[in-house]
């Protein structure tokens, strides 16, 4: 596939073409505030390194070490720890002339990785801990900066200081900002995001702003409004901080630390490429704030990097108009999709035990799950314990072309059409208008007039799960935003209002038994997309679309809508719901109907289905649900004989040909992936779908092939560029233009 200049790179993504943001300017998010010996002095600070600094001084303040509260004593524990480590990463620095000099991961991704990184790091070199290079894509160079300088050991330590500061006095703003901060500067936007919005939600009930629907519906454990409590107890952790500090007043506190949220978050998204998202709550801050240097500041930034997006996009289109989904990739955030590692890994481990209990749907079946090997890559054969790496479904005997192989049924389906319109049935979506069921088979609970479901069979399959957890609440406002795209048919929201569908299946089951969220039989089966161990991500790497209402917002919502208390509870912090979301984009499928006279996306976890791996050249086909009503009956025809609901989140699996014992038994993650229908967007549309699962072509002979002309091509340019004739290739009569 063509790739643009670096200047203006162009990543195709999910069905629609994304340019990057304009690197942000390393200085301005330099993680050095952090080690003394190397603090600029403050006249040569930017303004949002002041900002920084000033969240940093949060902790750093001499004076704060002779106040004597619970609430001081935190504060002090970790400005003494930021002192400390200050002096460990000035005695690491001073060392490092005797350091081992390692440049073990150093390619051609490094080289592009390391643009901005001056060019004595990269001759000195270090071992580069890819896993702390953050998740966004536009801090890179400071990053591997903070490597290069042996700061990062202290940035961590302070993260961990903090990060036990913030457990300890939950509902103190200070440290959940300060830890924003502290992922910001560690390129991990997304979850600087999520922390400076919890922060945010805490000081806005402490100041009883009541204009947004964050808190709206919240329960606590008495009864009384959620808001209302945390209101009290964030009222009652900055007073008593504010009785040491002296003078100011409660509001003047409040206002400041609202302000510092508000920047917290615009310099956050302004990490995530969620440009737009940023700009809307500029405005609303600076509303508030019209006076703020920050935010003017931050508001500019976030307005340059949307133009920058805008024409970069404007050009790779070559179009002079927008379409919605145009508009939908320039406002789209873009994340890597990477392990937080300083999350306990073994949460992000598939072991054995996990693969046995997934295998258990499968039993008397024709097919099984088992270890897969992509590429050329050789895995050991893993451990008790260890990962079990990528897994694929095999054949367990000869599978006749036409057999059905599986039939995927799930509650863990949703629709972009609420339930509340009862079009459709709660648990399977299958659909609840005439003709396609008789009124009297419909089934109402009595505890809920706002589901409605197909059959009995569906209505326990809810009530004795995740219904428990749902039912009584509200959840409309999530339907409210949703757009749909015109050509890519992804409404950009669907990922909150599956979220929410998983997290109801989910606390039904751990509610009462405290095991992580991330355990849970449905979450631990499923695998993310993460980059191989040791891998640099560059420009060009396959990013992950991200939006603050979907992916902070809603969540945020949803988990207190539900009872969770996220300011308390250690198991629900952002970087396990974005973990989860991970999950949920990597392993959901979609499908459409028109049953309804008009067009209904369905967004599926399928839990067995969801093994299936990818074939540009599959033996199995799958159909989902029935689009427009105008298919024989056998279409929906369970392998006992029954019949399923038209438009249901069942999906059937046929083998396409023969196929034989161990053979993998792979779908088209793209429909016509050859792309033949050229409605469709052809090939190279389909090969640009791909990207976000796998990056370099599925292994068959058409990607493969695919390869090779490009690596050719490539160095065919390459070789013009440099004015160097390569014979070679004439010689053996391959010629690209
Ligand atoms: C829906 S899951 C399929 C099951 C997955 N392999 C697992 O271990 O759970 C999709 C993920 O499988 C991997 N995958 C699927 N097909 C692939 C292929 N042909 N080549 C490389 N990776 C593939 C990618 O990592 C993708 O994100």
């Amino acid at each position: 596939m063509a790739q643009r200049a670096p200047q203006t790179p162009v990543h195709l993504t999910f069905g629609t073409e994304f340019a990057e943001n304009t690197p942000v300017d390393p200085e301005a998010i330099s993680p050095t505030i952090f080690i003394n010996h190397s603090k600029p002095s403050s006249k040569h600070l930017t303004k949002k390194q002041k900002l920084q600094a000033a969240v940093a001084g949060l902790y750093d303040d001499e004076d704060l070490i002779d106040l004597q509260s619970p609430a001081q004593v935190s504060t002090w524990t970790a400005g003494h720890i930021a002192h400390t480590v200050n002096k460990i990463a000035m005695d690491d620095v001073s060392d490092q002339g005797n350091l081992e000099v390692k440049v073990d991961n150093v390619g051609p991704e490094m080289e592009m990785a390391t643009e901005g990184v001056s060019n004595e790091s990269v001759a000195r070199g270090c071992v580069i801990r890819t896993e702390w290079l953050g998740t966004s894509p536009f801090y890179l160079g400071p990053l591997l900066d903070l490597q290069k300088t042996g700061g990062l050991d202290a940035v961590i330590a302070y993260r961990e200081a903090v990060a036990r500061d913030a457990v300890c006095f939950p509902h103190d703003p200070v440290p959940i900002l300060s830890l924003s901060g502290i992922y910001g500067q560690l390129g991990f936007s997304d979850i600087a995001v999520g922390y400076a919005h919890r922060a945010f939600l805490i000081v806005e009930a402490a100041m009883s702003i009541n204009k947004s629907i964050l808190l709206k519906d919240t329960q606590s454990v008495t009864g009384a409004p959620a808001s209302t409590v945390l209101n009290t107890l964030a009222k009652d952790m900055i007073s008593i901080k504010l009785h040491g500090l002296g003078p100011c007043s409660m509001g003047d506190e409040l206002q400041h630390l609202h302000r510092q949220s508000y920047q917290m978050l615009l310099a956050a998204l302004l990490g995530t490429g969620a440009n737009w998202d940023g700009l809307l709550l500029a405005k609303t801050a600076l509303k508030l704030y019209p006076e703020d240097l920050e935010l003017k500041e931050l508001q500019h930034e976030l307005k340059e990097a949307f133009r920058y997006r805008s024409e970069g996009y404007r050009d790779a289109q070559c179009k002079a108009t927008m379409n919605a989904d145009m508009v939908e990739a320039i406002q789209m955030g873009k994340i890597y999709q990477k392990k937080y590692p300083w999350m306990d890994q073994d949460l992000y481990k598939r072991t054995s035990q996990t693969l046995g209990e997934a295998n258990e749907a499968f039993e008397g079946s024709s097919c099984e799950i088992r270890a897969v090997t992509f590429g050329t890559v050789k895995l050991d054969f893993p451990k008790k314990g260890d990962d079990v790496g990528p897994l694929g479904i095999f054949a367990t005997r000869d599978i006749q072309q036409g057999e059905l192989v599986m039939l995927d049924r799930t509650v863990t389906g949703v629709s972009n059409v609420p339930s509340s319109t009862l079009q459709h049935c709660d648990a399977c979506q299958g659909c609840l208008v005439p003709p396609f069921i008789r009124p009297e088979c419909i089934v109402h609970p009595t505890c809920c007039s706002k589901v409605a479901y197909c059959s009995l069979e569906c209505y326990k399959a809810a009530a004795t799960g995740y219904h428990k957890v749902l039912c009584g609440k509200d959840f409309d406002w999530m339907y409210e935003n949703i757009s749909v795209a015109k050509t890519s048919g992804a409404p950009s929201h669907w990922k909150a209002i599956i979220f929410l569908r998983v997290i109801a299946v989910v606390l039904a089951d751990i509610n009462h038994t405290r095991v992580h969220p991330l355990r849970h039989p449905l979450m631990a089966r499923m695998s993310a997309n993460y980059p191989p161990e040791g891998k640099i991500l560059g420009q060009y790497d396959a990013g992950h679309q991200w939006l603050y209402f979907t992916n902070v917002v809603a969540p945020t919502q949803i988990l207190l809508q539900l009872g969770v208390n996220i300011f308390t509870d250690t198991f629900w912090t952002p970087e396990v719901i974005q973990t989860i979301f991970w999950r949920i984009e990597i392993n959901a499928n979609m499908a459409a109907t028109e049953l309804t006279n008009r067009k209904i996306h369905l967004f599926n976890i399928n839990p067995n289905y969801l093994f299936f791996n990818h074939s540009c050249q599959p033996n199995i086909s799958w159909h989902g649900a029935c689009h427009d009503g105008n298919v024989g009956i056998d279409w929906l025809m369970t392998p006992e004989g029954r019949i399923l609901q038209p438009g249901c989140s069942g999906v059937w699996c046929i083998a396409a040909r023969h196929i034989k014992k161990d053979e993998q038994l792979t779908i088209s993650y793209a429909e016509d992936p050859r792309g033949d229908d050229t409605a469709e967007g052809g090939r190279e549309v389909k090969r640009a779908w791909l990207c976000k699962w796998f990056d370099n072509g599925c292994g068959c002979p058409i990607c493969e092939e695919e390869n090779r002309v490009e690596a050719v091509r490539i160095k065919e340019q390459a070789s013009q560029s440099s004015g160097v004739v390569d014979s070679q290739s004439k010689m053996d009569g391959v010629v690209h233009n």
